[in-house]
């Protein structure tokens, strides 16, 4: 089973519209909503794809009510801790072309609140497998929450995915997770290197044990203990990217469940997140692309 924290969850609003152009009044021809944040959509696009998978996060007020009324609409388990500050909203708006993200900071959750999150990440790990620590923190936030849920997880002798960026990516590879999954510019943010494979290894001389690049529809390359490795989609797939990434993340943390090679877990990671740009809303995946695509990855060690 992998379990997710989301520490800042998100009702997700996408809007579809004809051409987004600033300025200008549009015509919504669509709204959905979701409950979101990065480790939600882990979770859900695992449970899409039939994997075992348990949804940890802190919710409040109406949006958070939203979030408990989907996930459990969608039959993904999870474990949400209530919390007095009210859950954000991020809204996408996509078009023929792109898609645009609108995404609240989050409100400050009490001290005593990531203590009893902490506690209940802490407890609900019987029978995990691996733990994902997916997204944002809310602002204000102590910069070491994703590195203590790397702790709690590596005291049990569960390994840990981390997607986060800023200090907490830091604190989290010093922590030592063993994947963490930053895009260039984050990598930028956190270390002092211009060039992304020489950026990965100083964060695995930091502590992780390794770095998976994304690069959308560039692909990914992983810097890992046992290698190098880079892979490509096949071809251009067209959509939403929104949720791609975590998409790459689901396939990150089921390739060390099936203790699979970096070669294999990096081709899923690159089909996974390709088939969600297909998919309309993230946190879901285009079932018969990722069949295709998985067959077509091109992988090599460099
Ligand atoms: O925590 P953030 O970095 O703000 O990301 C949250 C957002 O990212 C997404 O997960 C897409 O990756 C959205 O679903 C939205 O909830």
């Amino acid at each position: 089973m992998i379990v997710t924290v989301t520490p800042n969850p998100a009702l997700d609003v996408s809007y579809r519209v004809d051409k987004l152009a600033p300025g200008t009044t549009h015509r919504v021809r669509s709204v959905r909503e979701r409950a979101g944040g990065k480790g939600f959509n882990v979770s859900r696009v695992l449970h899409e794809l039939g994997v075992a998978t348990l949804a940890i996060g802190p919710v409040g007020g109406v949006l958070g009510e939203s979030i408990r009324a989907d996930l459990l609409a969608a039959g993904i388990r999870h474990a949400l801790l209530a919390v007095d500050a009210p859950t954000r909203m991020t809204v996408a708006v996509v078009d023929e072309e792109d898609a645009t993200l609108f995404n609240e900071a989050g409100a400050a959750l009490l001290d005593t609140e990531w203590d009893r999150l902490l506690d209940l990440v802490r407890a609900r790990l019987v029978g995990a497998d691996v733990v994902v620590c997916s997204g944002s923190l809310p602002l204000g936030s102590p910069r070491d929450t994703c590195a203590r849920i790397v702790g709690i997880a590596r005291d049990a002798g569960i390994p840990v995915v981390v997607d986060t960026s800023g200090p907490a990516l830091l604190a989290a590879a010093q922590a030592g997770a063993d994947v963490v999954k930053p895009n260039a510019a984050e990598l930028r943010e956190v270390v002092d290197a211009d060039d992304p494979v020489a950026g990965a290894e100083a964060l695995r001389a930091a502590g992780a044990g390794a770095v998976v690049l994304s690069s959308g529809p560039d692909g990914m390359v992983a810097v890992t203990g046992e290698g190098r490795w880079r892979a490509i989609p096949p071809f251009p797939v067209r959509g939403n990217p929104t949720g791609a990434g975590d998409a790459a993340v689901a396939a990150l943390a089921n390739g060390l469940v099936e203790q699979s090679s970096w070669p294999m877990r990096l081709r899923a990671a690159v089909a996974w997140s390709a088939a969600a740009v297909a998919a309309p809303v993230a946190g879901s995946v285009d079932l018969a692309l990722l069949h295709r695509l998985y067959e077509e990855v091109a992988v090599e060690a460099f």
